[in-house]
């Protein structure tokens, strides 16, 4: 068990346990879950001492959030049925942490009623919309133009997903889609969509480069690509001129045969040559956790479980109690390595648990 496993078993007391399975579970035999979180207790922290490590500054720039910690919420969906407030808790609670969030396109309240949610708390909060891409670009060009309408300052496009994972605990449970009285408020009135009611989120295998070409002629807002694992995408990626890559395999929710993100950040890294931002997520429950993966070249992280555990036990108050814990946590963790800044942390800092070292 993990960091959060306190809030993981009030949560799980408390939730539907349909709804827990939903939120818990992973893709297939759930391998790259169990493995996204055992890749960050197989790697080490190797400090160093002596460097007057005071007035510690967190402060990280990304795309549409200039001045961010490195600890984002990751965009998971329906968060309504974890807590009656759903998105609107988690909106409060991010902005008085002061983190980025990631709203999803399946959240279940709409985009603007979450990021005026976020802007009652502070006003320069910064709110970004995860987006899939939809093969009707008109569709697209409406959630788009429905994000920046809304204040989102960045466009996150999950590019993991040409179909759905196999979630064999939902496929047990019969849990299909959201149930009477929930919907995925942002898929209300748009083109070709029934008057009144919601369109399906539609994952598809047609979607290509040339959709994400085409977003970029739709937005000025900066666009983010979340779930590349492969060096050779995370170059194509930069060559097509996005301004960030999520490293991500989605939770272990899609692929399950994928390697935990950690693992492949350093191959990432080197193939992206400091060109754009690389984020991470995936099995992040520990500040230190949070200073491996910028040590090994990411300059951000997106939490996703834990952020849905502090909802349902506690609501807005659970999410920030997670989030403030994390940054507190990573705080310590980059004194503990002699470091004042993120960029302190640099690759030499980690090594493998057992590690002889050359010696
Ligand atoms: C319940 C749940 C719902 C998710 N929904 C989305 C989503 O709507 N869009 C998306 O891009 N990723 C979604 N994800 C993936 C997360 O953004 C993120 O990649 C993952 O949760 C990170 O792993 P962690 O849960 O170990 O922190 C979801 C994950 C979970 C657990
Ligand atoms: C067809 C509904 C899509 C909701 C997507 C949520 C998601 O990404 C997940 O991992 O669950």
């Amino acid at each position: 068990m993990n960091g959060f496993a306190e809030q993981h078993d009030r949560a799980k007391e408390v939730l539907d346990p349909v709804a827990y399975d939903y939120f818990a579970g992973g893709a297939g035999d759930e391998r790259a879950l169990a493995d996204n979180e055992n890749s960050f207790a197989r790697l080490a922290l190797l400090p160093r001492v002596l460097r007057g490590g005071a007035n510690r500054d967190l402060a990280v720039r990304l795309p549409g959030a200039p001045d961010a910690l490195p600890i984002m919420v990751a965009p998971t969906a329906f968060h309504r049925l974890a807590h009656p407030e759903g998105e609107l808790a988690t909106a409060r609670a991010a902005a008085a942490a002061g983190t980025v969030l990631i709203s999803s396109m399946a959240s279940t309240v709409a985009i603007d009623e979450v990021v005026a949610a976020a802007h009652q708390v502070r006003a320069e909060a910064p709110v970004w919309f995860q987006l899939y891409l939809q093969p009707d670009q008109q569709v697209t060009a409406a959630l788009v133009e429905r994000a920046e309408r809304a204040g989102c300052s960045a466009l996150v496009v999950t590019v993991d997903s040409p179909v759905f994972g196999r979630h064999e605990r939902d496929r047990r449970n019969g849990f299909h889609d959201l149930p009477d009285g929930y919907a995925a408020e942002n898929m209300r009135g748009l083109p070709g969509g029934p008057a009144e009611d919601t369109r399906d989120i539609e994952m598809s295998p047609e979607i290509s480069w040339r959709h994400v070409e085409s977003l970029r002629a739709m937005t000025r807002l900066p666009v983010l690509l979340k779930g590349i694992l492969h060096p050779d995408d995370a170059h194509l990626a930069v060559g097509l001129g996005v301004d960030g890559i999520i490293v991500s395999n989605h939770g272990g929710r899609q692929l399950d045969a994928t390697p935990a993100p950690i693992e492949v950040l350093p191959h990432i890294t080197n193939a992206v040559g400091g060109a754009i931002p690389l984020l991470l997520d995936g099995g992040v429950r520990r500040g230190t956790d949070v200073a491996v993966a910028l040590a090994l070249g990411a300059t951000a992280v997106g939490v996703g479980r834990p952020v849905v555990w502090g909802l349902a036990a506690d609501g807005e108050k659970g999410v920030r109690d997670v989030l403030e814990r994390l940054r507190d946590e990573f705080d310590q963790a980059l004194a503990l390595c002699g470091g004042r800044r993120c960029g302190d942390l640099t690759r030499d800092l980690v090594v493998r648990r057992g590690f002889g070292g050359g010696w």
